[in-house]
């Protein structure tokens, strides 16, 4: 009998989910995994696949059904996969963690109070990661659960990067950057030492390049800073979400166009980013295979901001030794690669053009003055190792 951890991890639309069997006293071993799409339509769909891929269960809703109901079979359905396997505890990425909680932390209901009061900060993910957890709490309180918070890798970053440069009591009510994809660059750091162990007393910049985007600046495998701030709408562009906004444009909105609040909000999450610029597609995959200009001129504003910003984390750095390419974007689109990495060639950067089509882990040229990798994340071994963790390792079975 082994004992096993299903993580959950919360985005706009979706929940992704995976389940892990402790293999050892230190190592996870993937079980299952799978997704609830369109979670607040009138058609949810759970769906999971074994380590393999093969199809494990399929269910689709013909009706709206509340968190209580998905969740409830999602449980149920991992149960049933384990047979004599007992799950011991569930691991939620969350996304904002605010000033106080930059470690993982077994959920109480007082938390959960606490990271409600962050949901203004964090509108596409909090309130997907906290209802969820409700809803076990309820039903399950006897299962141990632990959030895991995106900002926590970056609570290493010194405190003027973090500093907005505003009257102090905005710093003193936690107006300051956090940053976010912190589980996704501490599992790459811990991947770095792994694959190139010469890199990890180095310099380096992560490229978290999916539906959100950022850039984490690591010396020693510690974040010194990062693309996003006190929400993660700033930094790069993204999938619907602006990046980097002179401030005086919600103002403009707000003033000239006579917007609200929330109907700026809508704007600058859900209509900016690849799908405002483009009109088209939010979906990387949807705008390289269009010929529309607007699709072009998306990509074009995707690919100067994350070359302008490595210039500016080089910098905080004092030099770059190695950059790395993840997520969805930064680890299958060898166009988005090669054209970021010909914007620093100033830098050092060379890739090996044949590695980078093919998709490989080691993309630099030997010329390469900077190493270059592309490096497939896993946010969900990171928040099951921290479950464990913060759990405890359950008692071996007599
Ligand atoms: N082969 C590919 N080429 C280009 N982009 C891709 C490819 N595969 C996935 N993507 C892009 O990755 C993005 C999603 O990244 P992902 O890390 O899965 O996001 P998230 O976890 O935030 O939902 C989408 O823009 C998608 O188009
Ligand atoms: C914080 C964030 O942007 O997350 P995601 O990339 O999952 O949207
Ligand atoms: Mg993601």
């Amino acid at each position: 009998m082994a004992d096993a951890v299903l993580t959950l991890n919360a985005g706009s639309s979706s929940i992704k989910f995976s389940l892990f069997r402790l293999a050892d006293s230190e190592n996870f071993e993937l079980f299952a995994k799978g997704e609830i799409e369109e979670i607040e339509s009138n058609a949810p769909h759970l769906f999971s696949v074994d380590a393999k891929g093969a199809p494990l269960s399929d269910r689709k809703w013909d009706r709206a059904a509340g968190f209580d109901e998905l969740l409830g079979a999602l449980i149920e359905r991992a149960e049933t996969h384990l047979g004599q396997d007992k799950l011991f505890a569930i691991g939620h990425r969350v996304v904002h963690g605010g000033p106080k909680h930059y470690r993982p932390e077994r959920v109480t209901p007082e938390l959960l109070d606490e990271l409600d009061k962050l949901t203004p900060l964090a509108p596409l993910h909090e309130p997907h990661s906290l209802a969820p957890i409700r809803a076990i709490l309820a039903a399950r309180p006897e299962l141990p659960q632990v959030a895991c918070f995106d900002t926590a890798f970056h609570h290493t970053v010194p405190m003027v990067a973090k500093r907005f440069a505003l009257p102090p009591e905005y710093e003193a009510e936690g107006v300051r950057r956090y940053g976010f994809h912190g589980l996704s660059y501490e599992y790459i750091a811990g991947r770095i030492s792994v694959l190139a162990p010469h890199l990890a007393a180095g310099r380096v910049i992560a490229a978290h390049l999916g539906n959100g985007a950022s850039l984490c600046a690591m010396k020693a495998g510690r974040s010194v800073e990062m693309t996003t701030g006190f929400t993660a709408l700033d930094g790069l562009v993204m999938g619907t979400r602006c990046g980097a906004l002179d401030p005086g444009v919600i103002l403009y909105m707000g003033q000239q166009r006579g917007l609200n609040p929330k109907q700026i909000e809508d704007i600058l999450y859900r209509r900016s980013g690849l799908l405002g610029v483009s009109g088209i597609s939010s979906d990387m995959r949807t705008l390289e295979a269009s010929d529309d200009p607007r699709a072009k001129e998306a990509i074009d504003l995707f690919v100067y901001r994350i070359v302008r910003e490595i210039g500016a984390l080089t910098s905080s750095l004092g030099g770059l030794d190695g950059l790395i390419f993840t997520a969805g974007i930064g680890e299958h689109s060898p166009q988005i690669r090669a054209r970021v990495c010909a914007g620093v060639e100033w830098l050092g950067v060379k890739l090996d053009l044949e590695a980078n089509h093919r998709n490989a882990i080691h993309i630099g040229d030997k010329q390469s003055r900077v190493a270059v990798w592309a490096i497939p994340t896993d946010e969900e071994v990171m928040i099951a190792r921290h479950t464990r963790d913060t759990v405890g390792a359950p008692a071996p079975a007599l």
